[in-house]
């Protein structure tokens, strides 16, 4: 089973992920906790981007999804080949929401041409935890360190995935994090843990 957790910048995707790190002993089956950007060196090549305020959204897609097609092949598709319960922090929805951010001044639909360009050969995630919160929160959360963690960048990025919502509600739990990290970890835990029971 492939678990993602998605968000915008400060949503507290990363907090929740080690949150339930920290409880996958107590819980049944084993797991794979892994996140895009990668620590390949695909990833590094994203990371190096990312602090690029000048660099080519196109090109920049292209990057990002090198790291998942790597990322898919040497340890996703393994970790489930082997029965395992892959958790993701960030994974595809990520690029169809962010860069169908960016690329909104170059294409028509840059929300469905990211899409497309992944449906052929992507593994799409069997749930996706969304950890919801308002751009505002998002940045000042996030520090606005990189070019992505502004505020409206943050709120294109939130309405594309309330358009991925809206395509696939079935696959979606969605979290309110404007609460305090407790509530918001303990909820996340649960998400785990019911899908875990109903699959
Ligand atoms: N519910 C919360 N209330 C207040 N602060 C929070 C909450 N959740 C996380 N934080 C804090 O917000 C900051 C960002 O959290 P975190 O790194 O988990 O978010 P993220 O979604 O992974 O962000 P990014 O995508 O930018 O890496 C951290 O300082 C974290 O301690
Ligand atoms: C996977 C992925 C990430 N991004 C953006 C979102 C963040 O601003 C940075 C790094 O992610 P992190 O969770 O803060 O480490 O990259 C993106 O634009 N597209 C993607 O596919």
């Amino acid at each position: 089973m492939l678990i993602t957790l998605e968000g915008i910048d400060g949503s507290g995707k990363s907090s929740a992920w080690e949150f339930l790190q920290g409880h996958a002993a107590d819980l049944d089956p084993e797991f794979t906790f892994t996140r895009e950007p990668t620590e390949s060196w695909y990833g590094e090549a994203v990371r190096r981007s990312i602090q690029e305020d000048d660099a080519d959204s196109l090109a920049e897609l292209f990057l990002y999804t090198a790291d998942h097609a790597a990322h898919l092949a040497n340890t996703v598709q393994p970790a489930l080949d082997r029965g395992e319960v892959v958790i993701s922090d960030r994974y595809s929805d990520s690029r169809y929401a962010y860069q169908g951010a960016t690329l909104a001044d170059r294409l028509d639909d840059p929300l469905a041409f990211v899409r497309e360009i992944h449906e052929p050969w992507t593994r799409p995630p069997d749930a996706t935890i969304y950890l919801d919160v308002d751009a505002e929160t998002g940045a000042e959360r996030s520090g606005g360190t990189n070019k992505f963690e502004r505020i409206e960048q943050l709120r294109a990025v939130r309405e594309n995935y309330e358009r991925l919502i809206d395509d696939d509600p079935e696959r979606f739990v969605r979290i309110d994090a404007t609460r305090a990290a407790e509530a918001v970890r303990a909820d996340v835990l649960e998400a785990v843990e019911t899908l875990l029971d109903e699959q």
